[in-house]
């Protein structure tokens, strides 16, 4: 609503400084990658370098001078920063260059805008931006005040500025309030397939690496049957059936940059807690990207911040397309998949994810026949208990026939119930010795 976007096309000049400082430093390819994903044209691209930034106005006397000729040669009226702007500076560029500034979380805010889908993720945006926006409302020339509507807007004996704050805060506190509902809401469907025990699939990765590519490859593709069971909770939740496993959750997730401002990594927690409460993570890696293996350290990064770095990750190497690298699967010492390499777009390998996915997950669940003799009718009645019993025969020696589906967890939690030794019950296949998260 009150926020300022680049409108589609605007021409800005882009301002990209140098630091020393590691840490400070940002990409400049990047940087216009954000900028037409945020569809403003970029005619030109400013550089500088600096120790530090100028506390007034970010770059120096010279560089503002330069800066404005720029503006008036390419007739533009948009300024972006690749770096975040304090809201003093922004404002003093403003009045300087007297056209609009933008920073860098402004333009990812912005980015962000255009790409929520859900009706939680458009409020998150707008959260995020009114916060952002709540920062830089100070008297002068604000964003708001270039926007008011004017007439109507005004209390009796307000100043505009009262007018605007009491606007925002009004409107902060409104969406917390819808947020809040939808997230119950979600949280509620959480625990509902937590406890049908649907596993859960997360695509998580660097933004671009291929996430949602992937995620219409693997629900529309024959092998997995797209179910609409979750479609109306979440665009952006499917239920996929793979092999050997059944149903899973699949979630496409928000990509990650880095100098993800930390206001957003805080509007974004709750998405993210879709790939928090995970049963796998799917980890989806621009395999062509020459910076792939810094992206790569942001993401698990940000899924530590989320508190996700403890859950069992499959990494997919997409894109093989661009690299001329044939798909094929990558196994730990003990089998178990840790990397496919694929490309989402040409369907290379994606047989091959699901082959992975059934590896990661099966291992999860244990899915197996048990012959239970008549003396073991407290195992049986426990099972049942349980709701693993899929179906139930008898065979003519009086033995009763189970087969079973459920976590191995639960499982083994009942075999050492019952002082039963598991393995006695389990198929070779599915009693190799398990990783340490499962036990
Ligand atoms: N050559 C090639 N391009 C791909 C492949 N997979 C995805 N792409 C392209 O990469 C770009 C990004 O793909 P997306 O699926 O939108 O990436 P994403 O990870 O969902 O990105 P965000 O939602 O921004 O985080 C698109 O232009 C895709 O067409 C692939 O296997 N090969
Ligand atoms: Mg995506």
């Amino acid at each position: 609503m009150f926020f300022e976007r680049p409108n589609a096309g605007e021409t800005a000049v882009l301002v990209h400084v140098d630091f020393q400082d590691e840490r400070e430093r940002e990409d400049p390819g990047e940087f216009l990658e954000l900028v037409r994903s945020a569809g403003a044209e970029p005619a030109t691209l400013l550089n500088g370098s600096r120790s530090r930034p100028d506390p007034r106005t970010f770059i120096g006397s010279g560089k503002l001078e330069e800066l404005r000729e720029l503006l008036a040669v390419h007739h533009a009226e948009l300024v972006i920063f690749n770096h975040g702007l304090s809201p003093s500076q922004e404002r003093n560029l403003e009045r300087s260059l007297k056209c609009r500034v933008l920073d860098r979380t402004g333009l990812i805010l912005d980015i962000f805008a255009q790409r929520a889908r859900t009706h939680e993720g458009k409020l998150q945006v707008e959260l995020a931006q009114l916060e952002y926006m709540s920062t830089r409302l100070v008297r002068g020339w604000t964003h708001l005040e270039r926007q008011k509507g004017g007439i109507g807007l005004r209390g009796p004996g307000e100043t505009q500025l009262e007018t605007d704050r009491r606007l925002l805060r009004a409107r902060i506190k409104a969406i917390h309030k819808r947020l809040d509902k939808v997230r119950s809401q979600r949280d509620q469907n959480r625990r509902a397939r937590a406890r049908a025990e649907i596993p859960s699939v997360s695509l998580v990765g660097y933004t671009n690496a291929g996430k949602s590519t992937l995620f219409n490859a693997l629900t529309e593709s024959g092998v997995y049957a797209a179910d609409q069971l979750f479609a109306t909770l979440d665009p952006t939740l499917r239920r996929l059936e793979i092999d050997d496993v059944g149903p899973v959750v699949l979630a496409d997730t928000v990509g990650f940059i880095r100098h993800l401002p930390h206001k957003l990594v805080e509007a974004f927690r709750a998405t993210l807690q879709e790939a928090a409460e995970a049963t796998l993570l799917v980890h989806v890696i621009d395999a062509a990207d020459p910076d792939r293996e810094l992206n790569v350290e942001q993401v698990e990064a940000v899924l530590k911040e989320i508190g996700a770095d403890a859950i069992p990750c499959l990494r997919v190497m997409n894109k093989i397309d661009l690299l001329d690298s044939a798909p094929r699967i990558e196994r730990d010492g003990e089998g178990r998949p840790e990397a496919v390499w694929l490309s989402a777009q040409s369907g290379q390998g994606l047989e091959l994810l699901g082959e992975a996915l059934s590896g990661c997950l099966a291992g999860d669940v244990v899915d197996a026949e048990l012959t239970l003799a008549p003396a073991q009718g407290r195992l049986r009645a426990a099972l049942h208990e349980l709701g693993a019993v899929r179906q139930e025969r008898f065979d003519e020696h009086g033995q009763t026939r189970l087969e079973i589906r459920l976590p191995r967890r639960d499982f083994l939690q009942l075999m050492a119930r019952l002082g039963e030794n598991a393995d006695d019950y389990l198929p070779p296949a599915q009693r190799e010795p398990r990783a340490e998260w499962e036990l």
